[in-house]
C-alpha cells in the first residue's frame, strides 16, 4: 500500500542500543508506541579512557526487550524490524566468535565503545597525514571514530586480536548481521565513522598511508565491501535462529541499520509542523536541527549541497536522510556529565534520599528545588557567578580538540543541596551554550537553522529543554513520542518492507509534534553575557596550557 491510507494492525519493531541501556518498542504505522521495554547493559572501564562492552550481552538484552514488547500480539501483524545502536567497534574472529579488545584477554569484552579514548597517539598520526578523507569529518578525525581504534588494535593486540580477527563491525551492523546473517554494512556507519564515501567507496591510499593496508589487500572483506542504504531490506529477512532468540516470526523484513543519533534524526526531523506557530513551517527541512541528547549530544543538520564546517563531522552524503548531506556536531558527554556532577557532589546522598521520599527522579527533585530557591528571579539567573566549561571528555565540536578539559569558576565553601542544585543548573546551561557554539559554527559555514528538534533521555528534562530554547533563542520541538529514536528504528523496519514510498514519506507519517517550548526572549541579555563568559573560559584554558608549555 505504498503512499496510500494507513492500515491498522501493521506493526514494526524498533530496537535502540544506547550507551547505558537497550530499548525496544512495538510501533504502529502512525508512529505510535504500543509497547516499550528497556534493560540496562554492562560496561567495563578497565583503565581510564578504556570503555568496553560485550556483543553477547547486548544481543541477549535485545532479545529480552523485543520478546517483552511483542507479548500478547498477533505476530503475523509484525512486518519489519529496524536496529540502531551507538557507533561502537565490535570485533569477531573468522568464525564470528568474540575476540578480546583488552590486555586481559577477556573475549567477552569484544567491543571498544564509542567514547573510548585509548587511541590518542593513533589519531594524532592519522590527522598528521592531512589525507583528503579528513575533509569529510570536519577536517580533524575524532579519536571516537573507528580508524584510530583499528590501528590501536593492530599496534597493541596483534596476536590476541588483530591476527585472529575476521570481522570488524560497527555495532548497528553487528545487530543486523546477527538478525539476518548478512554482513552488508549500512552506508550510515561506514560513511560517518569509517571514511567510506557514498560516491567513491573506500580510498585505498588512506588505509595504506595510516598503516592498515591489510584491509586493501583483502578487498575490505573484514570491514565491509557490500554497502546498503539505511532502511534497505537485508537478505531473506530474520533467520530462524534469530527469530527464536527475539520471539519474532522468521522471514520478517530486517532493515539496514542506523547509528543511534541518526535514528533519532529520522524520528524527528521530517515531522509535519503545521499549526504550531513555528517559523520553520514555511521553510525547507534544512532549517531544522535535530539534537539527540543521551549520554552524549549529537547535532544533526542536513543540506542539499555539501557544507564543510570546520570541527563538525561531515558532510556525509545520504548517511541519514537519503539524498541530503549531513553535518553532525556533537558533545561527547552531556547526560554523562550531568550525572557526573550531580553524583559526585557531597550533597548527593541527601538529594537521593529526598527524591526517593517524594517518589521523584533526582532531576525532577533538583528542578523543583531550583524553583524554590530562585525567589522572584528567573531560574537561570541563579548562576550569575557560577560558570562551567563542559568538555570533561574533550571537545568534539566545533573545536575538535580532545585535549580540552572541564572548568568550573565561582566555587564556594558550601556543599549543601542549594549548592548542588545550582551546580547542576550551571552544567545544564553549559551544555546548552555548547549547542549554541555548534550552531554558530554551522551557520558561519552556510547552514541556516531556525528550529531545534530534541529527543533522547535528556529531552525528558524540562530544565534542559527550556535552557536550550533560552540560550539558543530558538523554539524547541518535542515529539509526541518521547522515545523518538525508537520511532526512527521502526521507520527503518517500515521502509525495509516498502510500506512507504520513501524514507521521507515514512518520516512525515510516523513522527508527530508533541510540545513546542519557546525561548524566553526577555532573558536574552543575561544569556548573551553568560555566553561571553563561556567563550572566555576556553580562551583562558588555552592560555593556561600555553603558559605551562612555555619555558
Ligand atoms: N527522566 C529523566 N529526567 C532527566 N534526565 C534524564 C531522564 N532520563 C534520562 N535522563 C538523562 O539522560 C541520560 C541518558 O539518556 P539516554 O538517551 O537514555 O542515553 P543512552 O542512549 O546514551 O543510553 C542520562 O545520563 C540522564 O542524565
Ligand atoms: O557518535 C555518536 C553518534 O554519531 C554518539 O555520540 C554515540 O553513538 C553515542 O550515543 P548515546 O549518547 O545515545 O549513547
Amino acid at each position: 500500500m505504498p503512499g496510500g491510507d494507513q492500515e491498522p494492525g501493521r506493526y514494526y519493531v524498533g530496537v535502540d542500543v544506547g550507551t547505558g541501556s537497550v530499548r525496544a518498542a512495538l510501533v504502529d504505522q502512525r508512529g505510535s508506541l504500543l509497547a516499550f521495554a528497556d534493560q540496562a547493559i554492562n560496561k567495563w572501564e578497565p583503565q581510564f579512557n578504556h570503555h568496553e562492552q560485550s556483543s553477547e550481552d547486548i544481543w541477549a538484552a535485545c532479545c529480552t526487550v523485543t520478546k517483552k514488547v511483542v507479548q500478547g500480539i498477533d505476530l503475523n501483524q509484525i512486518r519489519g524490524l529496524g536496529f540502531d545502536a551507538t557507533c561502537s567497534l565490535v570485533v569477531l574472529d573468522k568464525q564470528f566468535r568474540p575476540l578480546p579488545v583488552n590486555h586481559e584477554g577477556d573475549s567477552h569484552r569484544n567491543i571498544i565503545m564509542w567514547l573510548d579514548h585509548r587511541a590518542v597517539s593513533q589519531v594524532h598520526r592519522i590527522n598528521n597525514t592531512k589525507h583528503s578523507v579528513l575533509q569529510y569529518v570536519g577536517g580533524v578525525m575524532s579519536v571516537e571514530m573507528q580508524a584510530p581504534k583499528l590501528l590501536w588494535l593492530k599496534e597493541n593486540l596483534r596476536e590476541t586480536c588483530w591476527d585472529k580477527a575476521g570481522h570488524f563491525f560497527d555495532l548497528p551492523d553487528f545487530l543486523s548481521w546477527k538478525a539476518t546473517g548478512v554482513t552488508a554494512r549500512s552506508l550510515c556507519s561506514l560513511v560517518c565513522k569509517w571514511t567510506y564515501s557514498a560516491e567513491k567507496g573506500w580510498d585505498d591510499s588512506f588505509w595504506k598511508m595510516i598503516g592498515l593496508e591489510d584491509f586493501v589487500s583483502d578487498n575490505y572483506s573484514k570491514i565491509g565491501n557490500q554497502v546498503l542504504p539505511p532502511g534497505a531490506s537485508l537478505g531473506n529477512g530474520l533467520t530462524p535462529e534469530a527469530a527464536k532468540d527475539l520471539g519474532l516470526p522468521a522471514g520478517i523484513a530486517v532493515a539496514a541499520s542506523l547509528i543511534d543519533a541518526h535514528a533519532g534524526g529520522l524520528g524527528v526531523i521530517g515531522t509535519d509542523v503545521r499549526g504550531h506557530g513555528l517559523t520553520c513551517e514555511g521553510q525547507p527541512v534544512t532549517s531544522r536541527l535535530a539534537v539527540i541528547c543521551g549520554t552524549s549530544s549529537c547535532h544533526m543538520g542536513i543540506s542539499k549541497d555539501p557544507i564543510f564546517v570546520p570541527g563538525v563531522w561531515g558532510p556525509y552524503f545520504s548517511a541519514m536522510v537519503p539524498g541530503f548531506w549531513l553535518n553532525e556536531g556533537g558533545q561527547s558527554v552531556t547526560g554523562k556529565l550531568i550525572d557526573h556532577m550531580v553524583k559526585g557532589h557531597a550533597a548527593f546522598p541527601e538529594l537521593q534520599a529526598k527524591a526517593t521520599a517524594r517518589c521523584q527522579s533526582i532531576y525532577a527533585y533538583l528542578n523543583s528545588h531550583l524553583d524554590l530557591i530562585k525567589k522572584a528571579q528567573p531560574v537561570g539567573f541563579l548562576t550569575v557567578d557560577l560558570h562551567v566549561w563542559p568538555d570533561f571528555h574533550g571537545n568534539r565540536s566545533p573545536l575538535a580538540d580532545l585535549t580540552l578539559k572541564g572548568m568550573v569558576t565561582g566555587l564556594k565553601l558550601s556543599q549543601d543541596l542549594d549548592d548542588l542544585a545550582i551546580l547542576y543548573l550551571a552544567t545544564v546551561q553549559a551544555i546548552a551554550f555548547g549547542t549554541r557554539f555548534i550552531i554558530e559554527a554551522m551557520e558561519a559555514a552556510g547552514h541556516s537553522i531556525s528550529t531545534l528538534f530534541l529527543c533522547g533521555g535528556l529531552s525528558k528534562n524540562p530544565l534542559f529543554v527550556q535552557m536550550h530554547a533560552d540560550i539558543t533563542g530558538m523554539p524547541v520541538v518535542l515529539s509526541q513520542e518521547v522515545e523518538s529514536v525508537l520511532v526512527g528504528a521502526a521507520i527503518l523496519g517500515a521502509c525495509a518492507l516498502g510500506d512507504f514510498t520513501s524514507v521521507q514519506e515514512a518520516m512525515a507519517r510516523m513522527s508527530k509534534v508533541g510540545r513546542v517550548v519557546f525561548p524566553r526572549l526577555e532573558d536574552k541579555r543575561y544569556y548573551d553575557k553568560k555566553y561571553q563568559v563561556f567563550l572566555k573560559l576556553v580562551e583562558h584554558q588555552k592560555e593556561y596550557a600555553a603558559i605551562m608549555k612555555g619555558d
